[in-house]
């Protein structure tokens, strides 16, 4: 099932430090526990899948992670340093510069052509006009998409649309992307060509991706797969932890 080309080229070696962490995290809204001590650790340029169930915990995992939502319990460290508790304003400058997010439709803002939207964060980040589009172009080259840089995301089909918002997470060249179902919401023959770009371009830049998904196709693009079962990481087989270690829900 694995035989995915894009599975060889993936981190080998004695395990290094990870890049993101989440640890022991717990989060409730009302009285449902979406998760329960929940530790997963990514390392630099490593693509790891996080499957499980509907209602498992996937989308509260990557969103505690990317410092999207608050944990109630448990540390999120990024390079080291404590991530969860940093103030709002914080944590959007470090999503901005360090991570790239992808969703399942790509909100990608409609009024704005395709290089506009790709140029966008540069923008943000202070790069001039000229120099954002330039790369916005370039990175849509990388996805296959340069020949729509002038359409609107109406006039785009849903896998160029998705490849465009890809084109857009990674713009910036973060260090982490967070993808939650990017594929979700496509035919198998365009969920194919948006993970292949996803995963080339990813394998170029040496960039970590946490791609929360429910299809095993997804998931065979990846180095590793965890999976979420009620809030908590199963535990690994013996034979997979010596290579990929993943401190679950022991508690
Ligand atoms: N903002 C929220 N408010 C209330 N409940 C929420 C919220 N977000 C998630 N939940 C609940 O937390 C649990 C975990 O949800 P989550 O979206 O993390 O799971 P998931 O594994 O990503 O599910 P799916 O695969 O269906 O997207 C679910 O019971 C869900 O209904």
């Amino acid at each position: 099932m694995n035989n995915s080309p894009s599975r060889t080229p993936g981190p080998t070696g004695p395990r290094r430090a990870p890049i993101l962490a989440a640890h022991a995290l717990s989060k409730s809204y009302g009285a449902t526990e979406a998760l329960r001590g929940a530790s997963v650790e990514l390392t630099a340029g490593e693509i790891l899948a996080l499957t499980g169930a509907s209602g498992s915990g996937k989308s509260t995992l990557l969103h505690c992670m990317a410092g999207i939502v608050e944990p109630d319990a448990g540390a999120v460290t990024y390079e080291g340093r404590r991530l969860d508790g940093l103030p709002e304003h914080a944590r959007t400058l470090l999503r901005r510069t360090d991570f790239g997010v992808v969703f399942q439709f790509g909100q990608l803002i409609p009024e704005l052509t395709a290089r506009d939207n790709v140029a966008l964060p540069l923008l943000l980040a202070g790069v001039r006009r000229q120099a954002a589009e330039q790369r916005a172009d370039a990175c849509l080259e990388r996805f296959g998409v340069r020949g729509q840089a002038a359409s609107r995301p109406g006039e785009l089909s849903g896998g160029q649309a998705q490849r465009v918002a890809m084109a857009r997470a990674l713009v910036t060249e973060p260090k982490v992307i967070f993808a939650d179902e990017p594929t979700g919401a496509l035919d198998s023959l365009a969920s194919e060509q948006v993970l292949t770009a996803l995963v080339h371009t990813a394998r170029e830049a040496g960039t970590a991706v946490l791609v929360v998904t429910h299809d095993a196709q997804v998931a065979a693009y990846a180095d590793r797969e965890v999976q979420l079962r009620d809030g908590a990481l199963v535990p690994e087989p013996a034979a997979a932890t010596a290579t990929a270690r993943v401190a679950g829900d022991e508690h």
